[in-house]
């Protein structure tokens, strides 16, 4: 089924593609919407054009797709470690050898370069990959107690886990959970953003042809009414959650009324500190890395650059340069860059973010207009030109807030204490960025700055085998990493005597 759906990606162009399928599933099949009243219509971003739509579940559908978790977490959580590891594996190469249609369908519901699209679905493979590595490692500890008695502590999985993801990395983030969701032995419904349904139901159907048992991944559509459904539910032990700091908070609250375990991977505003030490080309480079990936919409962008006043001219000059050759337009052409945005009211979210800045003062030194591109397919398309402003001070709305699109802030600075102050001054804290050839100030600016990952001469670079998540407001819990294992288990003890109880009584 699953090579089915893929196959006749091979013909889809930008413009032609309609998806009719069901997107729900549970019990190991797609299942039908119980109702088409509330449909909504889900759009291609490069062409404006209805792709589907998406019919969110309701509590009947929630709870079905949660039981038929449960019974498949019964027999999967029984494996050993290396019987998971082996179908995890199978998924895993499924994935890669199919790597090319599911990039496309990607890019067709997202609107990302298809350039881009390619290395997440090579992460997605890789983190089940090095999941399945890791679930045969997954032990306790002995612990020797006296008069022979001992302790032994047990990693054991937490049950039905639900996960709610966002629209910028669909099919990555539905893997980021998964993969080591499934290698502690957990079973997960996944709730895919309603922008952006198509992909996660892929994943299930290439979960369930590597073989695991039907019902471990599971697939609900709908917006905020079925992820609270999920939050709600007595049979979901844990949440894992990716999306914006309002939403995360509500997250939070809702799992807190049955007691859930949860993780939360939020938003940012993150700083990019470069100095006139840096390795110039590199830091420019990283400054386009952190800024322009899937069109700016990266929790983790560093979209508040400070450059050193001593180089300040030198670097707009490189990096506007840059920015004005991004090529922009069709999102399945390999030379393309820049893709369209998620939506309507997201591309205009953006410019208003750009005209506010231009009234605090702000100079726009290129970009943040609308851009129609010349083939006529892509004229409903919601692309922009990316945007680099200056004259920023750290104030302004631009400086503060996460506009989530392709808006670069540069802010000149002077010395490296008044800028750790200026970087760490927001309530955010997912990432940062240093470039410098000072070895010894790399590391104190890493120290000190408060965010959950820095980068050292290099930006948006997120190899599995390293956690990533948030300080502050940009929420807690990891994702990726040996560490993610042990928020999605959970510790048991057992005790041993060897000899008589001595009662107090
Ligand atoms: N830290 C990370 O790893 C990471 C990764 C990607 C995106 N993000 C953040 O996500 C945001 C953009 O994504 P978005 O617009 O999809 O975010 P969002 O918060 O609007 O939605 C995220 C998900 O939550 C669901 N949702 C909405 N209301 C809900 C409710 N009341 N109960 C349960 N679920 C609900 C949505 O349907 C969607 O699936 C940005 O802030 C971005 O920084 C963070
Ligand atoms: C793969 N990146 C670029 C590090 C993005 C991770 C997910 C954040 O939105």
């Amino acid at each position: 089924m699953a090579q089915s759906t893929l196959n006749s990606m091979r013909e889809a162009s930008t413009g032609t593609l309609v998806v009719k399928n069901h997107l729900n599933f549970w019990g190991g099949k797609r299942v039908k919407p119980r109702q088409e009243a509330n449909a909504e219509p889900v759009f291609e971003p490069a062409t404006g054009r209805v792709l589907c739509q998406m019919y969110p579940c309701g509590a009947e559908e929630v709870d079905e797709a949660i039981k038929s978790a449960h019974s498949a977490y019964l027999k999967w959580s029984k494996l050993a470690g290396m019987e998971r590891a082996r179908v995890m594996l199978e998924a895993a190469r499924i994935i890669r050898e199919r790597r090319e249609n599911i990039a496309k369908l990607e890019v067709i519901n997202n609107g990302k370069s298809i350039s881009e699209a390619l290395v997440d679905i090579d992460v997605s493979w890789q983190t089940i990959e090095y999941y399945a590595g890791l679930a045969g490692a997954l032990a306790g500890q002995h612990i020797q107690l006296p008069g022979g008695a001992f302790a032994y502590t047990r990693r054991e999985p937490l049950g039905v886990c639900a996960g709610i993801g966002a629209w910028n990395y669909p099919f990555q983030i539905a893997t980021w959970k998964s993969a080591p969701a499934l290698a502690c032995g957990n079973a997960l419904v996944f709730k895919p953003s309603p922008m952006t349904p198509v992909t996660a139901v892929i994943l299930a159907e290439i979960y369930k042809e590597a073989g695991v048992p039907d019902g471990l991944f599971n697939v609900v559509q709908g917006g905020a009414e079925t992820g609270s459904l999920l939050c709600h539910h007595p049979m979901v032990a844990k949440v894992t959650f990716t999306g914006s700091v309002p939403t995360g908070k509500k997250v939070m609250e809702m799992s807190a009324k049955t007691v859930k375990q949860v993780t939360l991977e939020l938003g940012g505003k993150s700083p990019l500190i470069i100095f006139k030490d840096c390795e110039f080309e590199n830091a420019v480079k990283g400054a386009l890395m952190a800024n322009f990936l899937t069109q700016g919409q990266v929790c983790c962008n560093g979209t508040r650059v400070f450059v050193q006043r001593d180089i300040m001219p030198q670097f707009i000059e490189e990096v506007v340069r840059r920015t004005k050759a991004i090529p922009i337009g069709d999102p399945l052409l390999e030379t393309t860059r820049m893709g369209a945005l998620i939506s309507k009211p997201q591309l205009e979210k953006v410019l208003g973010y750009v005209k506010e800045a231009k009234k605090q003062g702000a100079r726009v030194l290129c970009g943040g207009e609308p851009y129609v591109p010349s083939d006529p397919t892509l004229k409903g398309g919601y692309f922009m030109s990316p945007c680099i402003l200056d004259n920023c001070t750290d104030d302004m709305t631009c400086v503060k807030e996460e506009i989530f699109g392709p808006v670069m802030s540069i802010l000149p600075f002077d010395t490296e204490e008044e800028v750790i102050r200026r970087a760490n001054n927001t309530t955010f804290g997912l990432a940062s960025g240093v470039f410098t050839r000072d070895i010894t100030r790399a590391h104190r600016v890493a120290e000190n700055l408060e965010a959950g990952t820095c980068f050292i001469n290099n930006y948006n670079i997120s190899p599995v085998e390293v956690p990533f998540g948030g300080y502050k407001m940009s929420g807690f819990g990891r994702e990726n990493g040996q560490v993610t294992l042990e928020y999605f288990s959970q510790l048991k003890t057992v005790i041993v005597e060897m000899g008589d109880v001595e009662s107090v009584f």
